[in-house]
């Protein structure tokens, strides 16, 4: 199916910018910090807690190579956060270097509510910080070999979970602020690329059509036809019934011509009274007989538009990319064959072949 460059190709696009600025600037200061904390640990007489410190570095620079590597978010989010929590309460129990672990810490709930948002964040921060309540409050644990002084581990407590909210509630901003980013993008696009009175793409919207230039290059294996429909007459139409009416029906032209095609057809205002319809994988016999069969049940109905009984007939021109490998000289032959069809009396069809 034929299909414009949508939306969410460009928010996926954004999504997996930040996600890959994040992981870098987020891996690379990661492992230089603790690449350089653990080597002056190591050299300090803490060859253990340096070593650690080193190895949390190392797993951090494989797991961003294996994020570069699959670019699956999803497994970078789970392993560095399942990191970050590790290093944390390992910080939190070893106590750090000169007691310095505790510093580190603040920076926890921020790496956990910028990588998983805030509805996951909370969740793994909220188990975290209840594990760290455990090692703070509960006495003799053999695995931690820091103790801190009752005053410390209050204000510890009531500072990290103000850091944490505040963490919180920046992540519930900033994901506001992307939505209506978002939204306000949507907005644009649609009006940059929709025709304002039929809803129907508008030239720019048809020329952005991904698909165009595949078929251009594919011939003459993968055949596209494109129809330039122009309504007959629509000037008198204008005259006889006034400008609005006019408006009116070429809303009811392009419905009608919408809901005639295929699903898998594209169509668009192309300006005035022209409408354009790209037909995938057609080929131009195909394209005329589609494109015949919606004229003729058009000449035959009445309309009755805004009060008045209206007859209408449309002329297109048809051409292929079977025989044209540019978008330029494609619309160009087309309208060429416009012009023959309305020369030829109008109410008819007209193809490269035909003609
Ligand atoms: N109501 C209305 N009229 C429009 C719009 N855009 C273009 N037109 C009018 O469409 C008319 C087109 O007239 P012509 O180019 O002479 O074409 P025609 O009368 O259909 O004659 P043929 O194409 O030769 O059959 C002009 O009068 C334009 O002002 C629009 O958005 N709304």
């Amino acid at each position: 199916m034929i299909k414009i460059a949508d939306k969410r190709q460009d928010v996926a696009f954004e999504r997996a910018r930040r996600n890959d600025l994040l992981s870098s600037a987020l891996c690379w200061f990661g492992v230089l910090f603790l690449t350089i904390f653990g080597l002056k640990s190591y050299f300090s007489g803490l060859p253990d807690y340096g070593i650690g410190l080193m190895v949390f570095g190392l797993c951090t620079a494989l797991i961003w190579l294996q994020f570069k590597l699959t670019q699956n978010w999803r497994v970078f989010q789970s392993m560095i956060c399942l990191g970050f929590s590790v290093l944390y309460l390992f910080l939190l129990s070893s106590g750090g270097q000169a007691n310095t672990g505790l510093l580190w810490c603040y920076t926890y709930p921020l790496i956990v509510f910028s990588l998983l948002g805030t509805r996951l964040g909370t969740l793994l921060v909220g188990v975290v910080l209840f594990l760290s309540a455990i090692i703070l409050f509960v006495p003799n644990l053999d695995f931690v070999t820091h103790s801190y002084s009752p005053d410390i581990k209050y204000r510890f407590t009531g500072s990290i979970l103000f850091v944490t909210a505040l963490g919180y509630l920046m992540e519930l901003s900033r994901m506001e602020a992307q939505r209506k980013s978002d939204q306000a993008n949507d907005v644009l696009k649609m009006m940059a690329h929709r025709d304002e009175l039929t809803g129907l793409y508008n030239r720019r919207g048809i020329k952005e059509c991904n698909e165009i230039e595949v078929y251009l290059n594919s011939k003459p294996t993968n055949e596209m036809a494109l129809a330039v429909c122009d309504v007959d007459f629509f000037k008198k139409i204008n005259d006889q019934y006034g400008h609005d009416v006019g408006d009116e029906v070429l809303k009811v032209v392009a419905e009608r011509l919408k809901n005639s095609i295929r699903e898998t057809d594209l169509i668009g205002r192309w300006g005035g009274e022209e409408f354009i319809i790209l037909f995938p994988s057609t080929s131009l016999e195909e394209g005329y007989q589609l494109i015949e069969r919606v004229r003729q049940s058009m000449a035959e109905t009445h309309f009755d538009i805004a009060g008045q009984r209206i007859r209408l007939s449309f002329s297109t021109g048809i051409s292929s990319t079977r025989y044209y490998d540019n978008w330029n000289d494609l619309i160009k032959s087309a309208d060429k064959q416009l012009y023959k069809a309305k020369s030829a009396g109008r109410n008819c069809t007209k193809t490269t072949e035909h003609s």
